[in-house]
């Protein structure tokens, strides 16, 4: 077998630097906007993913899927059996707070989660979930991040925060993002947390970097054309960060 169970590349057609979607399209628009000479190097599934390179750099974009299991097993397979040292997520989420709007950006500092991820990896620990910060630091230098502010970079504003990555997309239960929202969490969504305890398991870098295509608060919701291109102010950020030195 020359890929993994779940990727058909071959040891060495991924780059080490890659960016991950969950929506398989999203990653062939990634590669069609972002990559220069992107090649299709797995479909298992339907799950895609091209490597090619960004500003004479390698590098590649994997969907990862939806939820914690399936952004798990693609990372732990990126990172263990092809060598990959970085990836960025760059996925939509529901903003939470009404100090974030959609069609901004958040870069995930830390993840809460409702998962068992937190739990079962250190027996008697819930581990904090956060991602790589140098991978963080870059993003906010590239966002033009203030300190106690929020950035901007084209359109709208650039958060960081913590955001809240749920094992449940349809979530009736306002009291919960009441509560979370005290706590400074800026958006929900459903695999930061997944690949930041992965990473931290693989010894390998990664950090999501979302932009808000829907509110819980106000029910606001992007329409499929805006989505793809409120989208690529986060893919900028997220390939900037990938490519910068630590
Ligand atoms: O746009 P993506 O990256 O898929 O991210 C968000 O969208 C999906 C839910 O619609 C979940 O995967 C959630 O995390
Ligand atoms: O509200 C939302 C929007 C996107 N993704 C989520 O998981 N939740």
């Amino acid at each position: 077998m020359t890929g993994t169970p779940h990727i058909a590349a071959a040891p060495g057609e991924f780059a080490p630097l890659v960016l991950m979607p969950g929506d398989p399209r999203r990653a062939r628009r990634i590669a069609e906007t972002f990559l220069a000479d992107a090649r299709l190097v797995t479909d298992v599934r339907g799950v895609l993913g091209y490597t090619g390179t960004h500003r004479g750099e390698p590098m590649s974009v994997l969907a990862s899927g939806m939820g914690i299991p399936s952004v798990s097993i693609y990372a732990t397979e990126l990172f263990r059996h092809y060598g990959v040292r970085r990836i960025v997520r760059v996925g939509t989420a529901g903003a939470i707070p009404l100090t974030v709007s959609v069609r901004d950006v958040v870069i995930a500092s830390a993840a809460h989660t409702d998962s068992s991820i937190s739990r079962v990896l250190v027996d008697g620990v819930t581990l904090s979930l956060t991602p790589s910060y140098g991978l963080l630091r870059l993003a906010a230098d590239a966002a033009g991040h203030q300190d106690g502010g929020a950035g901007h970079q084209g359109r709208g504003a650039v958060h960081i925060g913590p955001v809240f990555t749920s094992d449940h997309f349809y979530l009736d239960r306002p009291a919960l993002f009441d509560a979370l929202e005290r706590r400074g969490t800026l958006a929900t969504e459903m695999e930061a947390a997944g690949l930041y305890a992965v990473a931290a398991a693989e010894g390998g870098e990664a950090l999501a970097v979302l932009t808000a295509s829907d509110h819980v608060r106000t029910g606001e919701a992007l329409s499929a054309e805006e989505r793809e291109t409120c989208f690529d102010r986060a893919v900028r950020i997220a390939a900037a960060a990938l490519l910068g030195d630590v």
